[in-house]
């Protein structure tokens, strides 16, 4: 599929693809794990349990090996302390305030589509000055349904009053394709977000694979010229 004929927004998803929030996530997994006398976790080991979401992370901290109880009270305060620590270390992955800058002044409108919380992401989104500059903001709790359902890209595509064919999809997780390509978007992979060494990024079905935020640019020349 050509892309760049008729782009005339980009959604972006925002854990793993805007914005490498794995630092505070997994700041507030491992100090929730260790309040609870649970052995931590490693960067490496969480993150690409990330695209699943803050309970996802915690399955994959535990491994299975945990009562409902447990796991439900060790969740409670991972979103108590991750809510606290939400910007400490977050920040735009190398070249994504470049992109954003190049799409704004050419006037291209983009926006955020993510499982996100609206909890999490509006103070988030704040804290990094993309709230008033995102077209739209679609969290996990804006539409009865999450990705990989179309209805939050779908959402954000009558929100910008486009047709969601006018828009690419930009995201790390299969799930974000499956979502993208359902509500009839374009989609791209960013390979550089929160995929596990066992994934097979090639294999979910994007029109197109990012190795870097700045490779979004000539999948837009149309729309940039
Ligand atoms: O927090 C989540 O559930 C995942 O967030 P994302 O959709 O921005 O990757
Ligand atoms: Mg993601």
């Amino acid at each position: 599929m050509v892309v760049n004929t008729w782009v005339s927004a980009v959604l972006f998803d925002l854990d793993g693809t805007l914005l490498d929030t794995a630092p505070d996530l997994v700041f507030a997994a491992n100090a929730a794990l260790a309040e609870a006398g649970i052995p931590t976790r490693s960067m490496d080991e969480l993150k690409p349990c990330i695209s699943g979401g803050a309970a996802a992370m915690l399955r994959c901290a535990l491994n299975g090996d945990h009562e409902e109880s447990l796991f439900e009270r060790v969740l409670q305060r991972t979103l108590t302390l991750y809510q606290i620590h939400v910007a400490d270390h977050t920040r735009f992955f190398d070249g994504v305030e470049s992109v954003l800058g190049t799409l704004d002044r050419h006037g291209i409108p983009w926006g955020i589509v993510t499982n996100k919380t609206s909890r999490f992401t509006d103070p988030l989104l704040e804290k990094l000055k993309l709230a008033d500059r995102a077209r739209c903001v679609v969290s996990g709790d804006t539409t009865p349904e999450k990705k990989p359902h179309p209805l939050p890209l779908l959402e954000a595509s009558r929100r910008l009053n486009l047709n969601p064919e006018a828009c690419v999809y930009v995201g790390d997780a299969p799930g974000d394709v499956k979502a993208g390509r359902c509500a009839g978007m374009a989609t791209l992979t960013a390979l550089y977000g929160y995929i596990g060494v066992d994934a097979a990024p090639h294999d979910w079905g994007a029109d197109g694979l990012l190795e870097t935020p700045r490779d979004l640019l000539p999948w837009l020349d149309g729309a940039l010229s």
